[in-house]
């Protein structure tokens, strides 16, 4: 995962009284591509897993890839309401200037090796704006928003949207920058303005076509790897080069009077970079969404066609990136029981969640269980509906669930089946889909359900070695007498509001039971908060490690352990991106009794939670959640 650098110590005051030159001061930095492991993973995937993952990409996103070909100073971006501008929003290229010397003492050169050798004598900066309009081909044809390439130059400097869709295929050569001086507010206008670029009508950007590597190219103009892709790669640019000099008169600029008064157009684009040794990625947001984020973007920018609420909005002006979680993965089958209960415990404390692999459910059964979860989900609405959530098993339509009515009046925006325990007279209450219409549906849930079961129950014995109890503890007490697991089939549309609103997928909630064990289908979303209390809070996002089960403990656990083990905060972001997950979660038996473990409190440390048996309290969170 790339390495966040923090420049404070380089942090320079923007030396111009002018405010334009402070804003575009604030407009650079924060972070190299994103480089997302699980992304990498995924890159030799089968196609119908990445047009399935694009699938409801809606729409929108802007990028900013910032090419520095040679830094002397930042060619900036014209950000005010009168439109473009050549002579607005330039600076002496300060992040990138001491970010360049930084790489000199990392080469083991002197500060201003590259000073020295000329490299920065000419500057050659080119910014380059991107909308990546999020559009498939209607043949099915995979047409990349940039086909692979490295970028040609000295280092670049990204800036997105925040709008997923940037790979890289190793884990080296980015990293995250912080503290380089630019503020957000600059990164907000500068994508309001960049948004209505590309809103303006065609025969307006066909004015500015590309000359000199300046101006406009259109959609499939461009080719960064034509070995993949025929058509050309589905974005439109926008290029602005130096600002200086001689040469400065080769930029082509919008007319002021067009890019006035919009604000009202919708974009879709994925953000990503291009062309340099390093990139720094900056995400602002969506302008639709951002206009929630940042103060002064008209709120009326958000559309139908919107992507991506993007997940940057409290990480960021917490001034924190959000960065992926390295949770501990634990193998469920390693001999060295002691040491995977020290990674357990470790987990615990530390996140509430880790990784757990060897856990003996095959690849191939998960992929038959999210092939049948899928067909349930596209069954028309009226057969869904028959199969209504009763007794906790059956069918949630969207919205029906709101697991934070603080944060989303309406609901979330997920569609949801539960499957409750197959054993016992209970079994019963199951409802299963018509045998016609589906007719593996039962058998392969019923064999991931036993499947994910048993790891489970391996599991409990792993974490009550964690706890320093017995192996079966978790037995004794009666928990695991027909446990009470809930299989949870989870179908994330990914439709975003027309009318902007910000809708979770899963709104924030910790998990009420014992253990859950998530498996998704590896489109991000996911995202936890370490710490609650923390304002504003830092969500971090926990990536997919294909064929690992996500692992999280619940608040029954919490309980029992006097909060030593962390019932975590969570949330699905709505990225824009149709997702399906499934999660089980392994309660206790109705009648276990959950007390707090002598192990976990003393007198300096009494338990903090009376006992409860089980089923009260689920029969209490569940009310809340559903009001019934
Ligand atoms: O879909 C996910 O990734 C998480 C779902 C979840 O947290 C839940 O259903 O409790
Ligand atoms: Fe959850």
């Amino acid at each position: 995962m790339a390495k966040k650098f923090d420049m404070t110590a380089m942090a320079a005051t923007p030396s111009s009284s002018d405010g334009e030159r402070q804003l575009l001061l604030s407009l650079f930095a924060v972070t190299a591509k994103n480089c997302d492991s699980e992304e990498l993973r995924h890159d030799g995937e089968d196609s119908d897993r990445k047009q399935q993952q694009r699938q409801g990409r809606t729409a929108i996103s802007l990028s900013l890839p910032f090419s520095l070909f040679s830094i002397s100073y930042f060619c900036s971006f014209p950000l005010l309401m009168g439109g473009f501008h050549p002579n607005i929003c330039f600076t002496d290229g300060s992040a990138g200037r001491k970010l360049i010397h930084l790489i000199a003492l990392a080469l083991n050169l002197d500060e201003d090796f590259f000073e020295k050798v000329g490299a920065l004598d000419a500057p050659m900066p080119f910014l380059r704006l991107l909308h990546y309009p999020g559009k498939l081909e209607p043949s099915g044809e995979e047409i990349y928003g940039a086909s692979a390439h490295s970028d040609y130059g000295m280092i670049t400097l990204l800036a997105t949207d925040g709008v997923p869709g940037l790979q890289a295929c190793i884990e080296f050569g980015f990293f995250y920058l912080v503290n380089h001086g630019m503020e957000e507010e600059l990164f907000q206008r500068m994508f309001e303005e960049n948004s209505r670029l590309f809103s303006l009508p065609m025969e307006d950007k066909a004015k500015m076509s590309r000359k000199n590597q300046r101006g406009y190219t259109p959609l499939y103009a461009g080719n960064l790897d034509p070995s993949t892709n025929s058509k050309g790669d589905s974005k439109d640019g926008f290029f602005s080069g130096p600002l200086e000099g001689t040469i400065k008169d080769l930029n082509q600029w919008p007319f002021e009077g067009k890019l006035e008064s919009s604000g009202e157009e919708i974009y879709s684009a994925s953000a990503h970079t291009d062309f340099g040794m390093i990139t720094l990625l900056a995400t602002g947001g969506v302008p639709g969404l951002q206009v929630c984020t940042f103060a002064g973007i008209n709120p009326s920018n958000q559309g139908s066609g919107r992507t991506c609420r993007i997940l940057m909005v409290e990480t960021w002006s917490g001034k924190e990136m959000s960065k992926a979680l390295k949770l501990p993965i634990i193998d469920l089958s390693s001999p060295d029981r002691i040491s995977t209960a020290k990674s357990i415990r470790q987990g615990c404390i530390e996140f509430g969640f880790f990784y757990l692999v060897n856990h003996g459910v095959e690849e191939e059964l998960f992929r038959r269980m999210f092939e049948e979860s899928s067909k349930l989900f596209s069954l028309p609405l009226e057969d869904k509906i028959k199969m209504s959530r009763k007794q906790h098993r059956g069918y949630t339509a969207l919205y029906a669930e709101n697991l934070d009515p603080s944060s989303t009046p309406k609901g979330d925006s997920k569609e949801s089946f539960y499957i409750g325990p197959l054993e016992g007279t209970i079994k019963d209450l199951n409802q299963w889909p018509l045998e016609e219409s589906l007719p593996s549906w039962r058998s392969t849930m019923e064999c991931y359900y036993n499947k994910v079961l048993s790891a489970g129950t391996r599991l409990m014995h792993l974490i009550a070695l964690a706890l320093n109890l017995d192996e079966d503890f978790f037995e004794k007490v009666g928990a695991l007498d027909v446990p009470m697991a809930f299989l949870r089939l989870l179908h994330y549309t990914g439709q975003l509001e027309p009318s902007g609103e910000e809708i979770y997928g899963a709104s924030a909630h910790s998990d009420y039971g014992m253990i859950t064990l998530l498996a998704t289908d590896g489109v991000p979303g996911l995202q936890v908060c370490r710490d609650k209390s923390q304002h504003p809070r830092v969500w971090e996002d926990v990536p997919n490690i294909k064929g690992a089960f996500i692992v999280n403990i619940g608040d029954m656990m919490e309980r029992w352990t006097n909060c030593l083990f962390r019932s975590t905060l969570h949330r699905v972001m709505p990225t824009g991106q149709e997702r399906y997950s499934a999660a089980f979660f392994m309660d206790p038996n109705s009648d276990c009794v959950v007390k707090c473990l002598e192990s976990c409190c003393s007198e300096s440390c009494p338990p903090r939670f009376p006992p409860i048996r089980s089923i009260d309290y689920l029969k209490e969170r569940l009310r809340l959640t559903y009001g019934s």
